[in-house]
């Protein structure tokens, strides 16, 4: 079984100006030990998808939701809010970009990070380590030990001490590790890290990756990262989902995808990767934009901007097919490789 499926998942915002119809129909299947780079322009949907596996969409704005997204063969739409905060708090972790918004500056570090793990510990007392029948103070004190040992996994020198430091005592680096602690420290079976290092500085952005990496080998937990950086998903993802306009247009492993892109979009997008080798004005770039989710193009959402377009691209949204082992795209163009692929 799945560590996480989602099928067909629809997800529909209302705003004044009237209603998006914002993820189209998403499908997608993520195993233990993998690490899936989901990428595309601002505002295709990668931070909604996201949230919607956390079912942290509220409504409104959020008006719909269907589909089905099942983690582990447990449909999370239909789950109870009380299964919901309860699998948030153990078996689905989840990082978000600005550490300063996420961690309160009124309370100490360590006062934070504690209260996690004593709400880890209350879903699953082995987290703690310590008995059924332990006191209140024992299982205090078991959570900050518990948290001293988790920031010092995740790099913080001094662990012990830097506990009882406020978060402004922290560097953006520092703060970004406490939020990946606090993620990891109910042992989640799924990662979902939205954009974890566009706020840090190349170095630390490299550290916290490497980390990132390394807790996937020895937890085999799996990871959804949402990102803009196709060079982060080069390094550090095994497979890739590459959205446009609430659509999963080409996904695979990332070997495949990058080494042999079918999409005209996904094409696009790593032609706008520039690299140190680039001369000057060899970068290009994606001409147009997303469309407007209120009054999306019929068809592919993408043939208005696309070079290749068809007269049939607009007439139905092309179905994804597979052009190679884990290789599937949603264009009209892979449709040959599909039958010799077959
Ligand atoms: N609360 C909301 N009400 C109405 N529409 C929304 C709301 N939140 C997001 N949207 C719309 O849903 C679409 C997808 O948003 P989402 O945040 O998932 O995009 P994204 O791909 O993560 O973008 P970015 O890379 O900029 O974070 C966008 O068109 C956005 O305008």
């Amino acid at each position: 079984m799945a560590l996480l499926e989602i099928r067909d998942l629809h997800l529909g915002m209302r705003s004044f100006e009237g209603e998006a119809h914002v993820l189209n129909g998403i499908h997608l299947t993520v195993e233990r030990g993998e690490i899936w780079g989901i990428v595309g322009e601002t505002g295709c949907g990668k931070s909604l998808t996201g949230l919607s596996i956390s079912r942290l969409v509220s409504t409104p704005p959020g008006r719909y939701i269907t589909g089905s997204i099942s983690l582990e063969g447990r449909n999370l739409l239909t789950a109870s809010e009380p299964e919901m905060q309860s699998l948030r708090g153990r078996r689905i972790g989840m990082i978000f970009q600005d550490p300063t918004t996420n961690l309160n500056p009124a309370f100490r570090v360590g006062e934070q990070i504690v209260d996690v793990a004593l709400h880890a510990g209350g879903l699953d007392p082995s987290i703690l380590g310590v008995g059924a029948k332990a006191s209140r103070s024992e299982r205090k004190k078991a959570a900050r030990n518990l948290a001293i040992d988790m920031l010092a996994k995740v790099g913080i020198p001094k662990a012990g001490e830097r506990i009882d430091d406020y978060p402004h005592q922290f560097s953006g680096g520092m703060r970004q590790r406490v939020l990946i602690a606090m993620a990891l420290i109910g042992r989640p079976d799924l990662l979902i890290a939205d954009e974890p290092t566009t706020a840090l500085d190349v170095s630390v952005q490299a550290q916290i990756l490497r980390l990132l990496y390394d807790l996937v080998q020895e937890h085999q937990l799996g990871v959804l990262l949402i990102t803009h950086n196709l060079g982060v998903v080069a390094q550090i993802c095994t497979h890739v989902a590459v959205m446009y306009a609430g659509n999963i247009i080409e996904s695979g492993s990332v070997r495949e995808v990058f080494k042999n892109p079918n999409h005209p979009y996904t094409t696009g997008l790593l032609a706008s990767v520039p690299t140190a080798k680039m001369k000057r004005g060899e970068l290009q770039g994606l001409p147009g934009s997303v469309p407007n989710l209120l009054a999306p193009p019929p068809g592919c959402r993408f043939a208005p901007r696309c070079a290749a377009v068809q007269p049939r691209c607009t007439a139905a949204i092309p179905p994804s097919v597979a052009v190679a082992a884990h290789h599937e795209v949603a264009c009209v163009l892979a449709e040959p490789h599909a039958s010799a692929a077959a």
